[in-house]
């Protein structure tokens, strides 16, 4: 069996004592695969990936990264991980270059290794050419790519992103769904995606598919579809999420 990169294990949170954002949730994501966590406004993705970066904890429940449980190995499982959450958090008055070796400075890395692995992340991301370039002057497509070069410089085995392309237009969506697919198949990094959209999922790709605070579906593609009673992801995603929570 494939090695799980991300375990969740009936993962349950409220933020108040009635209702429940997360009621239940188990799913893993396998190494060095994509898996999208799809679903509606409201359906609990934010909250989830709050308790996977460990931002909140987990009322019950389990939540293990690379073998690490994040509550007994906090520092082994948060190493494993990279994050990019909802809302940017790059300094626009810094260079891209400042701001990578600022996160690098706050993760410990020598700052030999730093230069090494910043060079190494601009190129693949295709900004090599604007590393001197405040992050204020690029475009929202460029500003995400950052994000997820400094999430990777600790070399995590896990890329966490939640709904990384809002506020991006077409052609920038389409780029980045393509760069992080890349990376998954490329260089064997384990995804979790959050999004509502569909067509940011691939096939290969797994998914999660959340409603309500609850898994309705997850596995291939297939499994999704079968589970849903037939059709397209997209017949399956409205089915699952239009049907009230039991
Ligand atoms: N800070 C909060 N206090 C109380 N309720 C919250 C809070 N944050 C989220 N919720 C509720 O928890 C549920 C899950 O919200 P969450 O933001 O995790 O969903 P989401 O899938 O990320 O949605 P979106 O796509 O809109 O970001 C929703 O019912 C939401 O109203």
């Amino acid at each position: 069996m494939r090695e799980q990169a991300l375990e969740v294990s009936g993962v349950s949170f409220g933020y108040t004592r009635k209702v429940k954002a997360l009621e239940n949730v188990t799913f893993s994501v396998p190494s060095g695969g994509f898996t999208a966590l799809l679903g509606p406004n409201g359906a609990g993705k934010t909250t989830l990936m709050a308790l996977i970066t460990s931002l909140f904890a987990a009322e019950q429940g389990r939540i293990r990264v690379c073998g690490h449980a994040l509550e007994a190995e906090p520092r082994k499982a948060l190493a494993a991980m990279g994050v990019v959450f909802q809302r940017p958090t790059l300094d626009v008055d810094l260079s891209i270059e400042q701001n990578l070796r600022y996160a690098a400075a706050l993760y410990g890395i020598p700052r030999a290794v730093a230069r090494e692995r910043m060079a190494e992340l601009l190129a693949r991301f295709n900004l090599a050419d604007r590393a001197a370039s405040k992050v204020r002057t690029l475009s929202g497509g460029m500003r995400r790519r950052v994000e997820i070069a400094r999430a990777l410089l600790h070399r995590p085995r896990l890329l966490v992103l939640d709904e990384p392309t809002v506020g991006l237009d077409i052609d920038s969506r389409r780029e980045l769904v393509d760069h992080v697919h890349r990376l998954c198949r490329e260089e064997g990094l384990a995804v979790l995606w959050a999004t509502h959209l569909i067509d940011e999922i691939w096939p290969g790709d797994r998914v999660v598919l959340l409603h309500q605070g609850r898994v309705r579906a997850a596995g291939s593609i297939d499994e999704v579809v079968r589970a849903a009673g037939g059709g397209s992801l997209g017949q399956a995603y409205q089915q699952l999420t239009t049907a009230r929570a039991a």
